[in-house]
């Protein structure tokens, strides 16, 4: 199967919210034909009435591919929509957190190769990360097909095993809402400092955003990238002092984000 396979078959989206467009986004912008896409939502935004995909309509006999951007707690009622996609001719993608590949197999058949993909809404910009794994039934073709989807809305990782999944959730999936987090509060921290709003929200996008390609793109690692910036007894030391607390400081507030993202992914396997 192959980028052409999916244009002359056919790609259902069951959900096309937040994550489904970012993801539909890019794949129009690589070359996916709009008439080539078939999109199950009950109210489609305003942005993808004018895409020119298929919105509620037939769904094609054997499409190449479902993607399934359901919240997990809608999935029950949503997933029997497309039952009948179940009979091994499609590769169905599902980006849902915490959902297992299980609940796919219990609704859509034993016999349909699922993959289990978490992507994260950079993907808009084709700067996401998405991590997949598929059950036994994915062929190495199907694989690389879902891995090509996917990098056309960044980068990708192939997990050894579903277990990571809840981790990798915790860590990539929901980690833009810390970098917008830490770009809302350090803008909050500037005005504090007597700086105007707008000054001090430039100074933090761009800060976070440089940082980030930063550390995307030099072969120092973030651990020297940090020292790079420590000048001995300066004021980057004074603010680590404070962030790098091991009571009070980062290390232990993220542990505790994190580990409370991963329990809700693991919660959300009940839908
Ligand atoms: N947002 C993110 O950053 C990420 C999200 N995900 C996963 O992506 C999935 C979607 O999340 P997100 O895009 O944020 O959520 P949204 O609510 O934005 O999107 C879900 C879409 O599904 C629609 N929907 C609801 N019921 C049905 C149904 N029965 N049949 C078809 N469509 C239906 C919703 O319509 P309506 O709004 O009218 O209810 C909505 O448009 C979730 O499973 C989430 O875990 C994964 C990675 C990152
Ligand atoms: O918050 C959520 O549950 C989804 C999954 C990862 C990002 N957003």
């Amino acid at each position: 199967m192959n980028m052409n396979d999916v244009a002359a078959r056919g790609l259902v989206m069951l959900g096309c919210g937040k994550m489904g467009s970012a993801m539909l986004s890019g794949w129009l912008r690589s070359g996916l034909p709009p008439s080539s896409v078939y999109v199950i939502d009950p109210y489609p935004s305003d942005w993808l009435k004018t895409q020119g995909v298929h919105i509620g309509a037939d769904l094609p006999e054997h499409p190449a591919v479902a993607v399934i951007a359901v919240k997990p707690q809608m999935m029950a009622e949503a997933l029997p929509d497309v039952d009948a996609l179940g009979d091994g001719e499609t590769l169905v993608i599902s980006v849902a957190a915490g959902t297992p590949i299980a609940t796919f197999e219990n609704v859509l058949g034993s016999k349909t190769p699922i993959v289990r993909a978490m992507p994260n809404t950079p993907a808009a910009i084709g700067r996401g990360i998405t991590a997949l794994v598929g059950n036994g039934n994915v062929s190495a073709g199907a694989m690389d097909m879902a891995e090509a989807l996917l990098l056309s809305i960044g980068q990708c990782v192939r997990l050894e095993s579903e277990d990571q999944m809840d981790a990798v959730t915790a860590v990539s999936g929901s980690g833009p809402a810390y970098v917008f987090h830490l770009i809302e509060t350090l803008a909050a921290a500037g005005e504090a400092e007597g700086l105007p709003p707008a000054l001090a929200m430039d100074l933090a996008k761009a800060t976070v955003g440089g940082a980030g390609e930063l550390a995307e793109t030099a072969d120092d690692d973030p651990t020297q990238l940090r020292i790079n910036v420590t000048s001995p007894n300066g004021t980057t030391q004074a603010a680590l002092d404070v962030l790098m607390d091991t009571e009070t400081g980062f290390p232990r507030l993220l542990q505790r984000a994190v580990a409370a993202a991963a329990a809700r992914s693991r919660e959300l396997a009940n839908g």
